[in-house]
């Protein structure tokens, strides 16, 4: 069931925990992402951040606390969830011997939607990659088959997406690119990124974790790159 409040947020995680061999990897970790809001996290390695995004992602479970897409509950209706997000990860997900035709072809058919192949067109001309639409995979540079993945993330048209480096092996033009689908109004968008300039291009709200803890969350609007900067090797210790 749907709660009335739960309307208007997209994501609620609550008092999230998540422990790899005695290592804890998130500790206690609660956010809320209203709907249509573009939220970024940032950290350093080790963060946490693609165990959150895994979690949410359904790809993994977490050792305790709740999450809440669109008011579905990650135990008990993943599959629901599943429908309404799109995940671009470190992992392509792609079949090297098909070609990116029959890839995107294959997750189409799996999400049931209608009319596959043009929507499969539809999506690869969305990341500039119609020239190589029948070439195989595994012929596609890092940034190529990045872009594919993206594609991938978006036949179904999720409502949500969840974005772990998405620029990872992308050209500066892929990134403008792409950076201009993700600005699209109307869609939830959880990101990381290691580049906090691009990821304030994009981002409404931002969220640092370190050593698995939220250590700011911040409104975009109350801050510049600078600022930006600032907190975060002084909360993260990194080195500038
Ligand atoms: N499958 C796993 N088994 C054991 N430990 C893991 C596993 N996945 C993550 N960890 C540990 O959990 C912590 C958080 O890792 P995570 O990958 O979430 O960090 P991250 O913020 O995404 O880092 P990066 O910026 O390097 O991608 C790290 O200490 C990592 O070693």
């Amino acid at each position: 069931m749907v709660g009335k409040d739960e309307k208007e947020l997209a994501v609620t995680v609550s008092q999230l925990v998540k422990t790899f061999n005695h290592r804890p990897a998130l500790k206690d970790v609660s956010l809320t992402i209203g709907r249509g809001e573009k939220l970024v996290i940032f950290g350093p390695n080790g963060a946490g951040k693609t165990t959150l995004l895994k979690i949410l992602a359904t790809l993994m479970k977490p050792g305790s606390g709740t999450v809440r897409i669109e008011g579905y509950s990650l135990d008990q209706d993943a599959e629901q969830i599943r429908r309404r997000i799109g995940v671009v990860s470190h992992q392509s997900y792609l079949y090297g011997g098909l070609t990116a035709f029959e890839n995107l072809e294959f997750y189409a058919k799996l999400h049931d939607i209608p009319n596959p192949g043009r929507k499969v067109r539809e999506v690869v001309d969305l990341v500039a990659m119609t020239p190589r639409i029948n070439d195989r995979v595994v012929t596609f540079s890092r940034g190529m088959q990045q872009r594919v993945s993206i594609a991938r993330s978006l036949l179904h048209d999720p409502s949500i997406l969840l974005l772990d480096e998405p620029e990872t092996g992308l050209d500066q033009a892929a990134i403008a690119t792409v950076w201009s689908l993700l600005r699209e109004r109307g869609r939830t968008i959880i990101m990381t990124t290691h580049s906090l300039e691009r990821g304030l291009e994009i981002a409404d709200r931002v969220v640092i974790l370190n050593k698995g803890r939220v250590v700011l969350e911040s409104s975009v609007s109350s801050m510049s790159l600078a600022s930006c900067r600032q907190s975060y090797f002084e909360l993260t210790g990194a080195r500038s």
